[in-house]
């Protein structure tokens, strides 16, 4: 039989409202522990050095090894985001300045080069030119390290801005960044490079003076005009100089332009012997794109789909008058013996 309250009172059995409200809070408690407990486990246990690893199980190890991948390694500070940026959700890893930057030269290949050894996954690529050694420089490094992708301990930042190889205080200025980065160049006959360069400057201003017009100081003395930028350029060995004050020859690596066209997997190869990563980029990863005359990725980083390289790459060249190549070739020609001689290598381009 039902036992009856007395009247004015609750019933005996129902919990009064401070019972109800202590046992939902002992409820919510118990499961924010609980979910606490399962997050720490597969995010530090498995990551920490301080952990014993080896009482991971291996499916509890892929899991914390996705997890860790999507979250900030336990433990490391987020960095400030840039300012004026929302806050948005938790994204991977952290950004950081680049261990490697493909610094020249303009029209040499640096797309392709950037292009190509961002597939390794160990990786990671700036897809714009920051510009920060040359025009940016006043807006300090923390702006340059807000525009990094994120990276894992593991991946190697990497941005190119080609115009660095003949900015003055460019070497200087890496090296006060890091005495450790690692430099690219990827240099071609700079002679084509040349009417490359114009080509497409052309592209953008038809109105300018003709290739010969710019070219000489005086035409008839086989006087070059070396303020011209599209054959100042050309002179590297005149630039490296200004890197090798700061970088011994060994912590720069460069690229053949040629090669890089005609054989991308061996150029692409050597770039990863010399960033230190295993050889993943091979003949596997690239195919020749008749329509485009160059090599072409079979799959691409961003989108894992075949990608050649844009219309502004690989343009057909304003015709130039044989005699002025010959004069350029005579021009260029101690500059280049000199560039081999400093670098210890032969890029046939006579
Ligand atoms: N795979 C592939 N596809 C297309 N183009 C290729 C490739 N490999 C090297 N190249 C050559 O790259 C030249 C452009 O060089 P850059 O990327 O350094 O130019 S830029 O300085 O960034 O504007 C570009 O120069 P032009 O041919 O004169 O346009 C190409 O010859």
């Amino acid at each position: 039989m039902a036992r009856r309250a007395p009247s004015g009172r609750a019933p005996a059995v129902a919990p009064a409202p401070s019972r109800r409200l202590a046992g939902r809070v002992l409820v919510l408690f118990t499961l924010s522990l609980s979910c606490s407990y399962l997050c720490y486990s597969l995010l530090c246990c498995c990551g920490s050095p301080a952990a014993p690893r080896a009482r991971c199980p291996p499916a509890r190890a892929a899991a914390a090894k996705k997890l860790l991948q999507q979250s900030r390694p336990c433990g490391r500070a987020a960095p400030a985001p840039p300012a004026g940026s929302a806050p948005g959700p938790a994204r991977p890893g952290t950004k950081r300045l680049p261990r490697a930057i493909v610094v020249g030269v303009k029209k040499g290949g640096t797309r392709a080069v950037l292009e190509f050894i961002r597939v390794h996954p160990e990786v990671r690529a700036l897809g714009t030119e920051p510009h920060f050694f040359d025009r940016n420089y006043h807006r300090g490094l923390e702006w340059y390290r807000s525009l990094m992708p994120r990276t894992l301990d593991s991946q190697i930042t990497v941005e190119k801005t080609p115009s660095y190889f003949v900015t003055k205080e460019a070497p200087r200025r890496i090296f006060n960044m890091s005495r450790d980065t690692k430099l690219i160049v990827v240099v071609r006959n700079p002679v084509t490079r040349a009417i490359s360069d114009y080509t497409q400057t052309l592209s953008k201003k038809p109105d300018i003076p003709t290739f010969e017009g710019l070219t000489f100081r005086n035409r008839s003395l086989g006087l070059v005009d070396t303020s011209w930028n599209a054959i100042r350029i050309g002179m590297y060995a005149v630039h490296l100089q200004s890197w090798l004050q700061y970088f011994p020859l060994s912590q720069i690596h460069f690229v053949s332009g040629e090669r890089l066209i005609t054989d991308p997997a061996g150029e692409m190869g050597k770039v990863q012997d010399f960033l230190g990563i295993k050889r993943v980029i091979t003949d596997k990863h690239f195919y020749f794109n008749k329509t485009k005359g160059f090599p072409c990725l079979k799959k691409s980083e961003s989108s894992g789909l075949p990608r050649c390289l844009g219309k502004s790459k690989g343009r057909t060249h304003v015709q130039i008058d044989p005699e002025v190549i010959e004069q350029l070739r005579d021009f260029y020609r101690p500059y280049n013996i000199k560039f081999y001689e400093t670098v210890g290598q032969d890029f046939r381009w006579e």
